[in-house]
């Protein structure tokens, strides 16, 4: 395995009484297209802000190609893409405008920002919106435009939380091909997801979250181990079924009122 792009040690996060991320050890290998995977509520969001600079740990160590988070964040944030979740935008700049900004506070000169943003536009299917102001962007355009200054300055590590909710498939598979010509040449690609068809079709490399743990991480195949698919692999390892409503709901349907 070569260097790992993220190595957490030892991380908790608690809310009050709740626990949202208790004791993870993790290390993502470089160059690779990772999935972070886990039902509602296991904390995958809380792991990434945290991996991300963006919330503090209560306890633990990360470490994003080669630095770590919380002592040296200005080494980390230069190498970082990230498209948070609930992705707040500055909505009164068009998209053209949004990446310009992003290049130029990631210290790019301002000729090669617009060569990047006017290849990103278009690769992107948003060149015939970017002079629209971002707050009349669909959820999927916001999510592109989002993705594409997280891409502008070329970061080693790119963290995505859930990248294709309210993306259209044409748009999805867009995307796919621009994060798959970006992890070929080296670069790491993290994202959460709970769409487990997806993650087992991009991903080399998933770690399961639930309750604030790791159940399970490594290669895509050894995650999987004798399921037929992710999915059952997943349902297994978060001690999930499907739960039976039996005869809850009994009122639902049928046309009764
Ligand atoms: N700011 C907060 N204050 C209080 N509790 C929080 C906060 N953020 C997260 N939590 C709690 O921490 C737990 C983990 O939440 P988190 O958002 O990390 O999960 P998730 O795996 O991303 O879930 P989902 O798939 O539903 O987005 C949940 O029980 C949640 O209620």
């Amino acid at each position: 395995m070569g260097t790992a792009a993220v190595r957490v040690q030892g991380l908790w996060k608690r809310f009050g009484q709740q626990t949202a991320v208790a004791g993870i050890d993790l290390e993502l290998p470089a160059g690779k297209f990772v999935g972070l995977v886990g039902p509602n509520g296991a904390g995958k969001t809380t792991t990434l802000s945290m991996v991300t600079g963006l919330l503090r740990p209560d306890q633990g160590s990360v470490e994003v190609a080669g630095h770590d988070v919380w002592r040296d964040p200005v080494a980390v944030k230069a190498r970082i893409g990230v498209l948070p979740e609930g992705l707040r935008l500055f909505e009164r700049l068009s998209g053209r405008e949004l990446l310009s900004y992003s290049g130029r506070l990631r210290g790019l000169a301002g000729a090669e920002v617009d060569r990047r943003a006017t290849q990103l536009l278009d690769v992107l299917d948003l060149a015939g919106a970017q002079h629209k102001l971002v707050v009349d962007y669909s959820t999927g355009m916001r999510k592109k435009i989002g993705l594409a200054a997280a891409l502008l300055h070329n970061p080693e590590v790119l963290f995505l939380d859930e990248p294709f909710e309210g993306v259209d498939p044409v748009s999805a598979q867009t995307i796919r091909g621009v994060l798959e010509r970006y992890t070929a040449s080296g670069a790491t690609v993290v994202f959460s997801s709970h769409v487990m068809e997806l993650v087992e079709s991009l991903c080399d490399w998933v770690a399961v979250m639930a309750a604030g743990r790791i159940r399970a991480h490594g290669p895509l195949a050894e995650v999987r181990g004798q399921a037929a698919t992710l999915q059952q692999a997943f349902l297994e390892l978060v001690g999930a079924r499907g739960r039976d409503t039996g005869s809850d709901l009994d009122w639902l349907g049928g046309g009764a009122r």
